[in-house]
């Protein structure tokens, strides 16, 4: 288990998280170089690092110091769904999360007697990940330490995916109380400060960060060429 869930929310409060993440297929889609990249973001400041897989979580406790949010994906249609089940929550507190994300969406078969669980049987706090209001609001009333926007704009009902990140329901979540983290399509510092300035407890930025790729390919777009 990672270190005291609490005590890891406490430094992850009024932060930005880097989730360092690569699907299979993709050219940093290695353990070590996914350690790398969380090295990376601990040196530039960031306050917490969003991980995928137990094996991943193990190599970058093994480099950083940094308190983890834990997830793991399990494909789903036409996308995952984020630590649907105890049984892999127990690896990612065993591989040494601090935190577990779980998908709290209409689409997942997660409720909160998983919240429940999780906190209660591995006494690491929970983050729900959400894509509307409503379910963000039942986290929140089901024990969620944190609950993030992470899955607004992904669910089947809400696609195609905007190409900004949901600042709105940050702000809806933190009017309510809710101890709210923006995720999903961050890209720039002028968003982080918005979303901060709505009510935002921490933001979470993945691929504007860690995702050559996709910087590359937002770059080269703005080319005549366009990208090749
Ligand atoms: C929808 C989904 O499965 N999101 C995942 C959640 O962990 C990751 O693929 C994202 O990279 C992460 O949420 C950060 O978002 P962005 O990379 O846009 O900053």
């Amino acid at each position: 288990m990672g270190t005291d869930g609490v005590s890891a929310l406490e430094r992850i409060g009024g932060g930005l998280v880097v989730s360092c993440q690569a699907p299979e297929g993709h050219p940093l889609r290695d353990a070590a170089t996914i350690a790398r990249l969380a090295r990376c973001a601990e040196l530039g400041g960031a306050a917490a690092l969003r991980i995928n897989s137990a094996e991943d979580i193990r190599a970058v406790r093994r480099r950083t110091a940094l308190p983890v949010i834990g997830l793991h994906k399990v494909p789903y249609a036409h996308r995952h769904l984020i630590t649907p089940t105890l049984a892999l929550a127990e690896d990612l507190a065993a591989a040494g999360a601090d935190v577990i994300a779980i998908d709290l969406t209409h689409e997942s078969p997660a409720s909160g007697a998983l919240i429940t669980a999780v906190r209660e049987s591995l006494s690491v706090a929970v983050m729900a990940d959400v894509s509307t209001l409503e379910e963000g609001l039942a986290a929140w009333e089901a024990g969620a330490e944190v609950v993030g926007t992470t899955l607004s704009g992904y669910t089947a009902r809400h696609l195609p995916t905007p190409g900004d990140p949901d600042i709105a329901l940050v702000g809806e979540l933190a009017a309510r109380g809710v101890r709210v983290v923006a995720e999903g399509r961050y890209r720039t510092a002028e968003q982080v400060r918005q979303a901060f300035e709505a009510g935002a407890w921490a933001v979470v930025v993945g691929g504007a960060i860690t995702d050559p790729v996709a910087i590359t390919a937002r770059l080269a777009s703005a080319a005549p060429a366009g990208a090749r």
